[in-house]
This record gives C-alpha cells, structure tokens and sequence, in this order.
C-alpha cells in the first residue's frame, strides 16, 4: 500500500521499516495538541488553549475516514457547521497522500489553496515529521494547526463552542464520563482500531487475535444492546455511540470484505443492526455518511489488500428501515 510520509518538512512516499532504518522514525515528532476553550483558558489537562471564535478555524476532514468522521459528526450535532468551515479531501489516498478535489462531494482547500494536505502540515512546520492524516483543526488566525487528534477535537467541539454552540447537545455529560472512557477504550482497542489490526495484519497469527478480539467485542456489544439503548446507559446517544457508529456504518461495506472481518456483518447481529440504523437515521447523520467515499478510498487505496483496485457494488442495504430501538424505554426516560 502507498503511506506516505513527512520527514524533516520532505515528503517521502515509501514507508521505511523502522528496523532497517535503525528506528529513524521513532523519535518524537511534532504533535498538534492544542486545545480551544470558550476563553482561552487551558484545557482540561492544562493545554494550552486558544479561544472560541466564529470564523477562524477550519477542518479539514475524508468522509471515508472513521476518525474524521467522529469530528465531522460533532461538528454537526454541535450546530457548529456555520463556526468551523470545511474541506473535504478527495477519496483516493495514493503516492502524494491525500489530495484536495473538487470532484465527487470533495471540498477544496479555500483556507489554505493547497492541492495536497501534507502542504497544510507544512505551512505548519516546515519541519513536520510525522504521518500526515485526519482529521486536522486549523487556526487561521495563527495561521497553524490546533490538533489533529480525533479523541481530541471531538472533546474540544463538544465543549469548547459553547458560545456558538447548541448547548443542549452534550455528548459526555460529567456523571457518565467514567462509563464512557471505559467503553471508548474497549471499543477502540477491539472494533475502531480491531478492524485495521485485522486488516493490515500480515501474519496469519496477528490476523487471528485481532479478529478473536473483534468479534468477541461485538458479541458483548450485540448482548449490551439488546437490553439498554445506548451504550453508556443514557437516554440519548453520547460519544461513546458516535464513536462505535463511524466503525459500524463502514463494517459491511468495507471492513467485512477488505479487512477480512467475516465473522458476521453488522446485518446479522438484530440489536448492533438496529442501533446503527438508529443513529445512521438520527437528524443530520445520514449526510455525513459518504458511501461513495468510503468504499472508493479502501478499496482504491490500500493496493496491496486490492492490487485490482476494483470497487464492489454490495452490499444492498437499505439503511432507512425502521430501527425498532423504540421499545428499549431509555433509562432516565423511565425513571
Ligand atoms: N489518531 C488519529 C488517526 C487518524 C488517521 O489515522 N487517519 C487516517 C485516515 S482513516 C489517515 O489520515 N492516514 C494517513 C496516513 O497514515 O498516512 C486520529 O484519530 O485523529
């Protein structure tokens, strides 16, 4: 597969054995972790932050990408997409990393006027080394990127808006915040992350295990689902169902075919299906969900899974069916 690379500020297109390179790339790396708080005061671990403003920062996001897609989703239940503005970069990922377009539902870069998003990180740091992915929160004022951390941005949308946020939404309310970060580092170990380890496994035994621990976690999620709405016990979704939902909603379409993951679609498990489709139906998902984008960007990009690059045309689902999930009487709903 091509991954790309940027190494001191220089695009490199092969991605070098660390071994064979005596661990180049293992040393420390620019990393974008700032925050953005409603005034400017440090983030929750003492960040250094940057304050809330209209109109000065920009994300830059694929629709095939799960960890973008977590962001492009807060960022609409959030009622911030008229705060943050927005670039798409085109599906394909190939020799140059990933490129901007104006094709097929892509948004080009109108903050920066670059063709490729490794020039974003460049504007950046001249000297960036590192991966070069997204999503990615740009600063126009400071003319830099904020954090290009998923788990993060998610966090910093949810809270750090709220002048321009619709505060109603609060995707980790403080009494199920420790459920939540237990749930999350379940679900990205085992399924968020459980996919790409069993999809880019290249030993039979490293496939296996990530595959035992995949589906044994969608079992136990199939089983939790079947007596509570949502994950975290809540009577709306909170993150920790966003961030299971950008994993779900590709798992037939591309994780059960070209990550290998063929134990069962999320089709054949009744209450995950369900749940999916609850969410895939809550206002304003569907559009955030490219299916185009999602299965040209696998299976076009990664050449080694799918050296003929050919696109499937299955499955056939239709994802606007009732979800049903109405007779699990959320608990606070009950109570
Ligand atoms: N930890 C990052 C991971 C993001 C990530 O891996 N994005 C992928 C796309 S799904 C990417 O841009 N990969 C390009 C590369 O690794 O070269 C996050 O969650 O924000």
């Amino acid at each position: 597969m091509t991954m790309g690379l940027l190494v001191d500020g220089q695009w490199q297109d092969k991605w070098y054995d660390t071994d064979s390179t005596g661990g180049k790339f293992e040393r420390p790396t620019t990393d974008f972790r700032g925050w953005i708080t409603p005034d400017g005061s440090p983030g929750p671990d003492g960040q250094e932050a940057q304050e809330a403003e209209a109109d000065r920062y920009h994300l830059y996001v694929s629709l095939a990408c799960p960890w973008a897609h977590r962001v492009l989703i807060t960022r609409k239940l959030k009622g911030l997409e008229d705060v943050i503005s927005l670039s798409v970069v085109g599906y394909h990922m190939g020799e140059r990393g990933w490129e901007f377009s104006e094709r097929d539902g892509a948004i080009p870069d109108t903050v920066n006027g670059k063709d490729k998003l490794y020039e974003v990180y460049l504007e950046a740091d001249p000297n960036y080394t590192g991966r070069v992915t997204v999503p990615v929160l740009w600063d126009k004022k400071r003319a830099t990127i904020v954090n290009n951390e998923s788990a993060e941005l998610i966090r910093i949308l949810n809270t750090g808006f709220s002048e321009f946020a619709d505060n109603t939404v609060d995707l980790t309310p403080p009494s199920l915040l420790p459920a939540i970060d237990e749930i999350n580092a379940t679900v990205y170990d085992n399924v968020n992350n459980g996919v790409y380890k069993t999809g880019f496994a290249t030993s039979q035994e490293a496939y296996e295990e990530a595959f035992d621990e995949l589906f044994e976690t969608l079992e136990m999620l199939e089983s939790r689902l079947s007596s509570q709405r949502y994950l975290a016990g809540s009577y709306l979704p909170t993150e920790a169902d966003w961030r299971l939902f950008t994993t779900l909603i590709r798992f037939d379409a591309v994780y059960h075919g070209h990550f290998k993951c063929n134990a069962k679609q999320i089709a054949d498990y009744p209450n995950l299906f369900g749940y999916m489709l609850e969410l895939f139906q809550w206002p304003g998902i569907a559009e955030t969900v490219n299916f185009d984008h999602i299965k040209g960007h696998y299976y076009t990009s990664h050449s080694t899974i799918n050296p003929t690059r050919i696109v499937p045309k299955g499955p056939r689902q239709d994802l606007t069916v009732p979800h049903n999930r109405d007779r699990l009487v959320p608990a606070e709903e009950a109570a």
